[in-house]
């Protein structure tokens, strides 16, 4: 049982597998404070890899909530309901399949996370506009810069007010013989919105 509410648990205390990526900790923490989630919200995880996010979101939106989990891949599928398990939580509904099939169906959401979608990206966040209540947050996370581009272009056509981008380039430390260096890690933007 994890015992904080404040976001930022370490990628550590994740069950892991290599087929899947997770979204690391530092930068999962900056897009569940751009969510800024309430307790009882609704909140889709589109891309949910490890389920970290839909971790870290249950924490926040508490046993009210409800979390909806989206991956195409199997082996994601199967590692999100792994560290929903492990960390004991009952509100998240996880689906396999893609999420340009799956959005429409779904009840309608407070936030949505996407993240890592590729070139679907701006067509998932064009859906996840249909989806959002007024007021509701999007928190878009992209390492790739055709991706970048086509969702700035698609984020003024649609009913988004507050845009923010804001790019987090982390660096960690290692030891070394001499002493400690730090490594840079990628660039991930995170686009995040109100819907108007
Ligand atoms: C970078 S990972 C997300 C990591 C995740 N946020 C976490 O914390 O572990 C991106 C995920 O998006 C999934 N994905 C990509 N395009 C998708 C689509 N169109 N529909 C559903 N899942 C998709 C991939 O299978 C992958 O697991």
């Amino acid at each position: 049982m994890w015992d904080y509410k404040t976001p930022g648990i370490p990628d550590e205390e994740f069950e892991r597998t290599e087929k899947v990526p997770i979204t690391k900790e530092e930068v999962r923490t900056v897009q569940i404070s751009k969510a800024r989630l309430k307790s009882g919200q609704t909140v889709y995880d589109i891309g949910c890899g490890s389920g970290s996010i839909s971790v870290e979101a249950a924490l926040q939106i508490e046993s009210s909530g409800k979390i909806i989990a989206i991956d195409y891949d199997q082996n994601a599928v199967d590692l999100t309901k792994k560290n929903l398990e492990k960390f004991e939580l009952s509100n998240v509904s996880v689906i396999l399949g893609n999420a340009k099939e799956k959005i429409l169906e779904l009840e309608e959401a407070d936030a949505i996370f996407v993240g890592g979608t590729g070139g679907d990206t701006k067509e998932i966040v064009e859906l996840s506009e249909k989806k959002l209540k007024i007021g509701g947050r999007i928190v878009i996370g992209i390492i790739l810069i055709e991706t970048l581009y086509s969702v700035l272009q698609v984020m003024d056509t649609l009913q988004f007010k507050d845009v923010d981008i804001t790019q987090v380039t982390i660096s960690k430390s290692r030891k070394t013989t001499t002493g400690t260096m730090m490594l840079a890690r990628n660039p991930v933007t995170i686009i995040s919105a109100t819907k108007a």
